[in-house]
C-alpha cells in the first residue's frame, strides 16, 4: 500500500482557510487578586492611638514572566505593605497572592522561608548588610543558610560580585565599602539565589542622584541581561518611565502611572 504522505498530497481546506490568529499568552510569574490590607486600630491614652487603617481594597495585579513593573505613589500610599505582601513577610486581610502554582497565604512559616530565600530577590532602601563580613560573604549568605557547600555559595556570589561590577573588592569588609557598592552588593545578595522575582524597595531611595542612576542603570541591565521579572517601588519618575510598565498605587488600587510629568511623587 503506497504511503498517503509519500507524494503530492492536498488537503482538503489547502489554501481556502484563513490562518489562525497566535495568541501568544505570557507566563504570569505573579498574581495578585482582591488584595485588602487593614492594619488594626492601636489604642492610646489620651487621642494619642489610631483608627484602623485600610490600604488596599480589592486590589488586582498580574506580573507577567521578564517583565520590570514600576509601583509609584505618594508616601503613605502603601507601596512597601504591598512588596511585603507578594514576597510572603506579610499575609492580606482578605484576597490572594501567587506565585505561580503556590498560593502565599497557605503557606507553612518554613514555607514562608523557603519562598523567600528561594523565590524572591529582595532589594531594600537600605542594603542590610553585615559589616564585619567580607562582600563575598554577604552575597554567599541565602545560599549558606539554605545549606550549600561553602566552596559554591562563595563561586556563585563571586560570578555576581562580577556582574554587579565589584569583582575585585571581594574580600573587602562590606562596612569598608561605600554607600553605591554596598547597594550594588546587595543587589548581588539578592540575585545570587537565581530567583523567579526579583522586589525592590526603593533601590536608589538612599543615594545621591549620580549614585542612584549607576545603581538604577545596574539593576536595568541585570534585568535584560538575566532575563529577570522585576517588580520596583520608586519616588523617581525618571526611573519609573525607564521600566515596561508604571502602576500608580492610590488610594488602594493600582492605575496606570505613565501618564504623569517627570519629577518624584
Ligand atoms: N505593621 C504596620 N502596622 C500598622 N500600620 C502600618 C504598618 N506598616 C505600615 N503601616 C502604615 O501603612 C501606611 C503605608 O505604609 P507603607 O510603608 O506601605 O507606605 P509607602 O507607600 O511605602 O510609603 P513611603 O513611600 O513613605 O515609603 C502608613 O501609614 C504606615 O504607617
Amino acid at each position: 500500500m503506497s504511503d498517503p504522505l509519500d507524494g503530492d498530497v492536498r488537503f482538503e481546506n489547502e489554501g481556502t482557510l484563513e490562518p489562525l490568529p497566535v495568541v501568544r499568552e505570557r507566563t504570569v510569574v505573579m498574581r495578585a487578586v482582591g488584595l485588602t490590607k487593614t492594619y488594626a486600630a492601636v489604642a492610646g491614652k489620651s487621642g494619642s492611638g489610631r483608627a484602623a487603617l485600610e490600604l488596599f481594597r480589592g486590589l488586582d495585579l498580574k506580573v507577567h514572566a521578564g517583565e520590570m513593573v514600576a509601583i509609584v505613589g505618594e508616601s503613605g500610599a502603601g507601596k512597601s505593605s504591598l512588596l511585603h505582601l507578594l514576597a510572603a513577610l506579610d499575609t492580606p486581610t482578605a484576597g490572594e497572592v501567587w506565585c505561580g502554582e503556590s498560593r502565599l497565604s497557605s503557606f507553612t512559616p518554613r514555607q514562608a522561608a523557603e519562598f523567600r530565600n528561594r523565590d524572591v530577590g529582595y532589594v531594600w532602601q537600605f542594603h542590610y548588610l553585615l559589616p564585619e563580613f567580607s562582600a563575598l560573604e554577604n552575597i554567599a549568605m541565602p545560599l549558606l543558610a539554605r545549606g550549600m557547600r561553602s566552596a559554591e555559595a562563595l563561586e556563585k556570589a563571586r560570578f555576581w560580585l562580577g556582574e554587579v561590577g565589584l569583582g575585585d573588592r571581594g574580600e573587602n569588609r562590606s562596612g569598608e565599602l561605600s554607600g553605591g557598592e554596598q547597594q550594588r552588593v546587595s543587589v548581588a545578595r539578592a540575585l545570587v539565589t537565581e530567583p523567579r522575582l526579583l522586589l525592590a524597595d526603593e533601590p536608589t531611595g538612599d543615594l545621591d542622584g549620580k549614585t542612584a542612576e549607576a545603581v538604577f542603570s545596574l539593576i536595568q541591565r541585570l534585568h535584560e541581561a538575566h532575563g529577570l521579572t522585576s517588580v520596583l517601588v520608586t519616588h523617581n519618575l525618571e526611573f519609573a518611565e525607564r521600566c515596561d510598565r508604571v502602576l500608580k498605587l492610590r488610594e488602594g488600587r493600582l492605575t496606570d502611572g505613565r501618564t504623569m510629568g517627570p519629577g518624584r511623587v
